[in-house]
This record gives C-alpha cells, sequence and structure tokens, in this order.
C-alpha cells in the first residue's frame, strides 16, 4: 500500500517548502500546494517542488462560472499535476466543464464542505442543511457530473463512500487526538479518516509545524 498521507506545503516562502518537502520526502506520498503558495509562488514554484520527485497535489479550489473554469483548468497542464480541487457548490456543469478539461492523468476531485465550517456556519450563508447532509449532497453532485472524488471531512467520509463505491477520497482537517485544533472544527484523527474509506489524509500543521517534521510524519504514519 502507497503512503496516503499528502503533506500541506503551507509555507510562505519557497526553500523552506521545498527544504522540508525534501526532509519528508521519504514518509509521505504526496506534495499538497494550495492557494498560499500558488499565489505566493505561481508556475515557477510548482516546477521547483516538483523536482523532489513526488506526485504534486495542486489545491487551487476553482470556483468561477464554466469557462473560466475550464480555461484556468488548461492553463494548468504544464504543471502535470495528480490532483486538482474545484468547488462542488459552484454547480454540475462547472464540475463537468472542469472535468473536461484536465489533463489525462489528472484526479478532479470536488470540495464538498469545507472543513473549517460547522452546521451553524452553514446556516450563516443560508444553507439549511448539516454540513454531514449538505457533504452528501454535493458528493453526490460530482459523481453524477463526472468527477474522479471529492474532498470531505473524516465526519462523512465513510458515508459518502458507502454511495460512492470507486470515489476517490480526499480527507484535510486531521489532527492525531493530542494536536491542536488550529481553524479546523471537522476534525478526526487520520486513522479515522483512512478506516472510513480516505484515498488520501492531507495533514499540513501537524508535521510542518512540528519540532521534528520526520518523527511528526512516521508517527502518523505509524498510526494507519
Ligand atoms: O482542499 C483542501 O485540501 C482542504 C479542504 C478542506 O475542507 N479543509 C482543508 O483544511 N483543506 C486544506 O487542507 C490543509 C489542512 O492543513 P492543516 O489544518 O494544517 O492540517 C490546508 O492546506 C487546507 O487548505
Amino acid at each position: 500500500m502507497s503512503n496516503p498521507i499528502y503533506l500541506a506545503l503551507d509555507l510562505p516562502r519557497l526553500d523552506a517548502a521545498v527544504a522540508l518537502a525534501q526532509k519528508v520526502r521519504g514518509h509521505v506520498g504526496g506534495l499538497k500546494l494550495g492557494l498560499e503558495f500558488f499565489c505566493a509562488h505561481g508556475h515557477h514554484g510548482v516546477h521547483e517542488v516538483a523536482k523532489v520527485g513526488l506526485p504534486i497535489f495542486l489545491d487551487l479550489k476553482l470556483h468561477d462560472i464554466p469557462n473560466t473554469v475550464a480555461a484556468a483548468m488548461q492553463s494548468i497542464h504544464v504543471l502535470e499535476p495528480a490532483i486538482v480541487t474545484i468547488h462542488a457548490s459552484g454547480g454540475r456543469a462547472m464540475m463537468e466543464d472542469a472535468k473536461a478539461a484536465a489533463g489525462e492523468n489528472c484526479k478532479v476531485v470536488a470540495v464538498t464542505v469545507l472543513t473549517s465550517l460547522d452546521d451553524g456556519d452553514l446556516g450563516a450563508v443560508g444553507v439549511n442543511s448539516t454540513a454531514h447532509d449538505q457533504a452528501l449532497r454535493l458528493a453526490d453532485l460530482a459523481h453524477e457530473a463526472g468527477l474522479d472524488g471529492i474532498v470531505c471531512s473524516g465526519h462523512e467520509v465513510a458515508a459518502i463512500h458507502k454511495r460512492w463505491k470507486s470515489g476517490f477520497f480526499v480527507v484535510p482537517g486531521l489532527r492525531p487526538a493530542e494536536a491542536a485544533l488550529g481553524d479546523q472544527k471537522r476534525a478526526v484523527t487520520p486513522r479515522a479518516a483512512r478506516d472510513g474509506g480516505a484515498s488520501v489524509l492531507v495533514i499540513g500543521r501537524p508535521i510542518s509545524r512540528a519540532e521534528d517534521p520526520v518523527a511528526a510524519a512516521r508517527a502518523i504514519e505509524a498510526t494507519l
């Protein structure tokens, strides 16, 4: 079994991100580059991190009209990402066009409900269902749109896996039992997410901010 841990390289400096990736490369299965990294370092930064030799997960969370999202997908072919994120709440047509425009070996996955949101946050933006029900609804829509999978919290992954057996499930918001939650509201342990059917475990601060990131990654891997 390959290592399901993708390290979120949410660091402001490119040299620090590359150094951390090189340090932990034997203990994670891939590297996730998100908005913080991409806005700061763009295509050049992605090329530099790709030299480390691990699959690249480009977490851009695209959310716009279908034509714009499709064009953005085309403009990242050259980076050869293994995984790219879009927002399921952009709607079915946007997801279909994003998938059609994606590179051949690129999995397109849709964020359902961010792990930083709870039922109260959803109510405040006019969504009158629980985070759980809304994640399931958006996962069904992503499935119908022909995507490869979705991003959800560890609280929903088992229920979504049951309805979509062949889906590819990315689970962030993971915390070893003793770790601080920070801005995450629907967190579970990496092991619980794995048991629920997660394909990829996204982990950032519990590794990147640890005194010894290699030891932290190894300790998490040992629990899986
Ligand atoms: O798409 C994501 O990766 C994502 C979706 C989500 O619902 N929640 C979430 O935390 N993420 C990302 O997962 C990472 C979590 O980082 P840590 O909370 O530091 O482990 C960050 O890079 C987030 O951008």
